[in-house]
């Protein structure tokens, strides 16, 4: 099983270009025989919130192992901004049953914390009243946002979320989502999460990338809503803000995930070249 959310500290080795706390340089992964990633070009910034969108399978929580240091990649190269602090939200953890916590003690599992630094940061994602509870006993809801605090704990540079909102009902996803903007504001950190509420993500990211083992396509959602491109890659713009996802692709995928072209349209293509988005038709 994968550590908690925790502080990890970055090898200095590498800096990203100016601006990025951590960015991948053409980074691909092959694992068990397979290509999981391929050609992957991506950064964050302080203060700006990248959501990685993408059907199942497609890479998404290899790329954020990639990028935390967890996984090495087979090509490319990662870099981390010298001294990061990344706090990291998995997409899920197992809490032994026959082992009965608080929450106050499972986030302290982490590190030596103040009780009062505990209470404060459950606070901040509006769990202040769970400190005593037995972690057992919380909802798949509030467990997500006590992992949230967890991740919170060391007042980290880049939140990295996978899937924050997964298994919160409809209403709840909308104030998850506008919890993290809140505390991107707070903490002045960048934010990369995962996200399958692809409504939600084209209102609360500053900038999406549609992964397919390779960026498929990538942009700022409030700019190029407008644009045709990205009505055609996204889908049309629905009532109450809502967005249809919709992915046309020139290419297609094979049961191992490589890329193969459509029959009739010619070689296989090596990802989406020619643009800044890497908008494959395909
Ligand atoms: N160590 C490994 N060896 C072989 N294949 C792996 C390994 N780790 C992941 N994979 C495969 O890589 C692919 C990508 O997995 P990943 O979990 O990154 O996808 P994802 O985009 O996060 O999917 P989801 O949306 O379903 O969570 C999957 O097909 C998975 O089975």
């Amino acid at each position: 099983m994968f550590p908690l959310s925790r502080l990890i500290r970055s090898r200095d080795d590498a800096v990203p270009a100016r601006g990025a706390l951590v960015a991948a340089r053409q980074v691909g992964l092959v694992a068990g025989g397979r290509r999981i990633l391929d050609g992957v070009d991506m950064a964050v910034e302080a203060g700006r919130i990248v959501t990685l969108i993408g059907p199942n399978g497609a890479g998404k929580t290899t790329l954020l192992k990639v990028l935390l240091g967890l996984l090495s990649p087979t090509g490319g190269q990662v870099l981390r901004r010298p001294g990061l602090r990344i706090g990291y939200m998995p997409q899920r953890i197992q809490v032994d049953e026959i082992l009965p916590i608080t929450v106050r003690r499972f986030l302290g599992l982490g590190g030596r914390f103040p009780k009062d630094r505990l209470a404060r940061v459950l606070a901040e994602v509006g769990c202040a009243h769970l400190l005593e509870q037995p972690v057992q006993s919380v909802s798949g809801g509030e467990m997500q946002r006590i992992l949230l605090a967890r991740a919170l704990l060391r007042e980290p540079h880049l939140l990295v979320l996978d899937e924050p909102a997964q298994g919160v009902d409809v209403a709840g996803q909308g104030e998850v989502f506008q919890l993290i903007a809140r505390l991107r504001d707070r903490y002045g950190c960048g934010v990369l999460m995962v996200s399958h509420e692809l409504h939600l993500v084209m209102a609360a990211a500053d900038s999406v990338i549609c992964l397919n083992q390779h960026v498929c396509c990538t942009g700022q959602p409030d700019v190029v809503s407008r644009d045709p491109a990205y009505l055609k890659l996204f889908g049309k713009t629905m009532p109450a803000g809502m967005v249809l996802y919709t992915h046309h692709h020139d290419h297609r995928h094979d049961l191992h995930g490589d890329v193969v072209a459509f029959e009739g349209e010619g070689p296989p293509g090596r990802g989406c070249p020619g643009s800044e988005a890497h908008r494959h038709h395909g």
